[in-house]
């Protein structure tokens, strides 16, 4: 526990509790029977008149999530829709509308939020969603606060779904914004494919719903890291997920920035976070979609290991910690 950030007189810290520890606070909250998901799970699901609505919200704050010198404010908009999109995506819903709270110093040139406005709208309109509203106001650092409806034809994939013996899966590209995160971080612009995924993720959208009609038992999009979004899934489920290195598959920029910063190439794969790829686990029996590369299996247990033992490195992003 990090002690440097005692409040007065001691008092423990949002630093002390963790995002996860404020998290279960909010959680624990009474919540009525229109709340069919509430926190926990990629967006929430709540009842309506007409139906149900999936809901979730996702905030960009400069330094944190991106940097005005590592990307485009274009790109930081299609970033910031992304992150929201994906939590959609991940339900095995479609998003259909999104409200854009946003934030920044007087000083911010018209031209960056034109743009970043633009980022958003065109990564919105891959799936057929628009902006609908939103909010702005001063601030010392540009912070962007996207709420993204959605919805979905079948009943939305939990992260709470899944069963030992089903098998465990990823689609899309994975430890590739991680990478390029690491390689601008050390100064440097390239391989350009990784950098680009960084600032720019391409989240599978159609792998969503299609995993969900294929009876994906439980989904999450990799945000933080897959295992450390797997443990998500491994702890809301009751269950333990085993995971099998030789199923990974290095791509070669990410091999070649491994070897030149003499890192493990799987710990990019493993630990790398702001991919917004879909991670899932399957039926052994139904199997996975076109696309998805089984990695492991579901066990009894708790927690999620790497050729049968905790992962040794560095865990997935955590904020506070
Ligand atoms: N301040 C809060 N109040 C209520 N619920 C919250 C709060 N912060 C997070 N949550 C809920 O906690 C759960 C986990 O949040 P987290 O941001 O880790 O997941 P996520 O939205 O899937 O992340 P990502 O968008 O990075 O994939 C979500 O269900 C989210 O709605
Ligand atoms: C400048 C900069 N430094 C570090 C990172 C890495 N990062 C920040 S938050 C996060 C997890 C998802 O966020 P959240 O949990 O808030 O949804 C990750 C992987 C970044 N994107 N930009
Ligand atoms: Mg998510």
């Amino acid at each position: 526990m990090d002690t440097t950030s005692r409040g007065a007189e001691g008092r423990p810290t949002i630093g002390d509790l963790g995002e996860f520890g404020l998290i279960a606070q909010v959680a624990r909250e009474p919540r009525s029977d229109r709340v069919q998901v509430g926190p926990g799970d990629d967006c929430a699901y709540v009842r309506v008149p007409t139906g149900s609505v999936l809901v979730s919200t996702d905030l960009l704050v400069e330094g944190r999530h991106f940097r005005r010198d590592w990307a485009e404010a274009y790109d930081v908009g299609r970033r910031a829709a992304a992150a929201n999109l994906s939590d959609v995506m991940a339900m095995g819903g479609v998003a259909t509308a999104l409200t854009v709270g946003f934030a920044a110093p007087a000083d911010l040139e018209v031209q960056w939020a034109e743009d970043l406005t633009r980022g958003i709208v065109d990564e919105a309109a891959l799936v057929g969603a628009e902006v609908v509203g939103g909010d702005v106001t001063a601030a010392d650092a540009v912070t962007i606060a996207i709420t993204v409806l959605g919805e979905s034809a079948q009943s939305p994939v939990l992260r709470s779904g899944a069963r030992p013996g089903d098998v465990v899966a990823f689609t899309g590209r994975i430890g590739w914004a991680g990478a390029g995160l690491h390689v601008l971080a050390r100064g440097f612009r390239s391989p350009r494919v990784l950098v680009d995924a960084f600032r720019r993720p391409e989240p599978p959208y159609e792998a969503g719903p299609v995993a969900a009609a294929h009876g994906a038992t439980a989904m999450i999009d990799v945000s933080d890291g897959l295992l450390a979004d797997l443990g998500h899934v491994a702890e809301a489920s009751g269950v333990a997920i085993a995971l099998d290195a030789a199923a990974f598959e290095v791509a070669p920029p990410i091999a070649d920035v491994a070897a030149a910063t003499n890192v493990d190439a799987l710990s990019f794969l493993l630990t790398g976070g702001d991919d917004h790829t879909l991670a899932a686990t399957f039926p052994a029996s139904t199997g996975v979609p076109d696309g998805w590369t089984v990695v492991g299996t579901v066990v009894e247990g708790e927690g999620v290991t790497v050729d049968g033992a905790p992962w040794e490195g560095a865990g997935g992003h955590e904020h506070y910690r």
